[in-house]
């Protein structure tokens, strides 16, 4: 499991692990897992160099902070390797004393010219924010960030890419994107929330010893292939197809039967033991699917199941959405069926079975009477509202997915497994099949939302391995292989 804490939580662990050890042990601690990453890239070819740490050159970025220090000491080590290093300092009179006289002492110096610095820069050192930074980079800022991007240089974030806010994710001017992210002790909310998370690059954590004084709880967490395994049902000899769960779909319609299709697939996927199809889709299902159950019916009629969705492609027949919500069962509410909630929030009062809401930012917008733009920029804030507002798990979609809980104080569950691939029409009724499908399976509203998500993306990553586009039916079919990976590699 990834897990971020947020920066007032950091403070108060590193404040107690610094009380313990002699001055200074922890950013050098930190520069030390820093220059281990910097070299690592320079040694793979990363960047310009010639594949050493000996003879290449590192632009250091120090803003007036200990991010800045960080980043300083992490050059003095590189230089002490044979780097030529040069630092180019954002606040002349506050860079980090120890730092800035440490790089000196091993060899740097200061950039009299930021821009030629970085034109010939192999590695650059983003060292402006971290955990401190608010505002977005100042303006003074901007075009040292933007020279570096533009350079040839492979760009290392320190602690966090400069720009972004740690706790909410957000990135309210600009921010410099990275290629690595060298995150110290534990990860930041902001580097598992959109918009910034899209900043980071690769994540790498460097442990500096805060393990046993973090609390167990995070604020983030992410799914990794083991925690995925684990959550997956799998039969056992006493099983039977009611007992491994019935996932009832109420979705398509004459005017969008693929929808149907699709759900249908992505629920065929995530081991429930029967799919039951409720709709006017009955001819289109069935023609792809044998072995879907179908209804053509209310879902009243349909037969017992343990987990509903309801909505994908329904168009303006909506009747079924309240109907739905009435029954006893988890339900997972997408797409048509989120916009009749967001006209009847009512729908959801009287329910004592869990409810999982899978938006993309449009549909939470609708739900929150707000616009896609404030939905997509305040992407953790919007889903921890949507889950508190409507007192239901919420599945927000896009580029990275997070689950969060009704009660605040559950760690919020984000996905970075997708791809932008995944970008495709049709792609979301896979993935509320296969969230529904785990439901019927007994998972909790938010491991089937984080879990179904995580496989969703990886089948994505696998049916686009060679660059080709792929359909939202392949990633269904994709789904077999998804499932494969985790297990073998978590182990189960
Ligand atoms: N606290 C600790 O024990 C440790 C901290 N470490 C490092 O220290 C960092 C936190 O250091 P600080 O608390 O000094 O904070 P930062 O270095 O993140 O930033 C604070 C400084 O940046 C300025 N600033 C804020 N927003 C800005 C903006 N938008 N543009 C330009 N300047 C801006 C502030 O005026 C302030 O001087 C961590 O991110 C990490 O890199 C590590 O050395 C590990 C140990
Ligand atoms: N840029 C992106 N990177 C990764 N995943 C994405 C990106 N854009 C969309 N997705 C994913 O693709 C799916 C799209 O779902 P949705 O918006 O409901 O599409 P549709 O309504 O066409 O099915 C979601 O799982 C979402 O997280
Ligand atoms: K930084």
């Amino acid at each position: 499991m990834r897990t971020a804490h947020t920066v007032d939580t950091v403070r108060r662990a590193e404040a107690e692990l610094m009380a313990r050890l002699p001055e200074g042990t922890l950013m050098q601690r930190a520069a030390a897992g820093l220059t281990a990453a910097c070299a690592e890239l320079l040694r793979s070819g990363s960047g310009s160099g010639g594949g050493r740490v000996y003879g290449s050159r590192v632009v250091v970025l120090a803003g007036s902070g200990d991010n800045g220090g960080d980043a300083l000491y992490a050059g003095a080590r590189l230089a002490r390797r044979g780097a030529g290093v040069t630092a180019v300092l954002l606040a002349a009179d506050r860079a980090h004393p120890g730092g800035l006289a440490a790089l000196r002492a091993a060899g740097g110096r200061v950039a009299d010219d930021p821009f030629d610095a970085l034109d010939t820069a192999d590695l650059v050192l983003d060292g402006i924010t971290g955990i401190g930074g608010h505002g977005g980079l100042r303006p003074d800022a901007v075009p040292i960030a933007r020279a570096a991007r533009g350079s040839r240089a492979v760009v290392v974030a320190v602690d966090l890419p400069s720009g972004i806010e740690a706790d909410s994710g957000e990135v309210p001017g600009e921010a410099l994107r990275a290629d690595l992210t060298v995150v110290f002790g534990t990860e930041k909310p902001g580097l598992l929330a959109g918009p910034a998370r899209e900043y980071a690059g690769t994540v790498r954590l460097v442990d500096i010893g805060l393990g046993g004084i973090l609390p167990s709880v995070p604020a983030l967490e992410a799914l990794q292939h083991l925690d995925v395994a684990q959550l997956l049902p799998e039969p056992g000899a006493a099983s039977d197809k009611y007992r491994r769960g019935v996932v009832g779909i109420v979705a398509g319609s004459a005017r969008y039967p693929g929808a149907a299709v699709l759900a249908v697939a992505g629920a065929l996927r995530g081991g429930a033991g029967a799919v039951r199809y409720v709709g006017h889709a009955t001819d289109a299902v069935i023609a792809r699917f044998p072995e879907a159950l179908v209804h053509a019916g209310p879902p009243g009629k349909a037969g017992r199941v343990q987990s509903w969705i309801v909505g994908p492609g329904l168009g303006d027949d909506l009747d079924a959405v309240a109907e739905v919500l009435a029954a006893p069962v988890p339900v997972l509410v997408d797409a048509d069926g989120l916009r009749r909630l967001a006209a009847e929030p009512a729908l959801l009062r009287d329910r004592a079975a869990p409810t999982l809401l899978t938006p993309h930012a449009g549909e939470a917008a609708a739900l929150l009477d707000t616009t896609r733009e404030e939905v997509e920029a305040a992407q953790l804030a919007a889903v921890r509202e949507l889950a508190t507002r409507y007192g239901a798990t919420t599945l927000l979609k896009g580029a990275t997915t997070l689950v969060a809980d009704p009660d605040p104080r559950t760690p919020v569950r984000s996905n970075t497994m997708g791809t932008p691939w995944l970008a495709t029409a049709g792609s979301g009724d896979v993935l509320a099949g296969l969230a529904g499908s785990l439901l019927a399976g007994g998972l909790s509203a938010r491991d089937a939302g984080s879990a179904a998500a995580y496989l969703h993306g990886l089948a994505a990553r696998r049916a686009a391995a060679d660059g080709v586009p792929v359909t939202s039916y392949e990633v269904a079919d994709a789904l077999g292989r998804a499932w494969r990976d985790v297990r073998e590699t978590g182990g189960s």
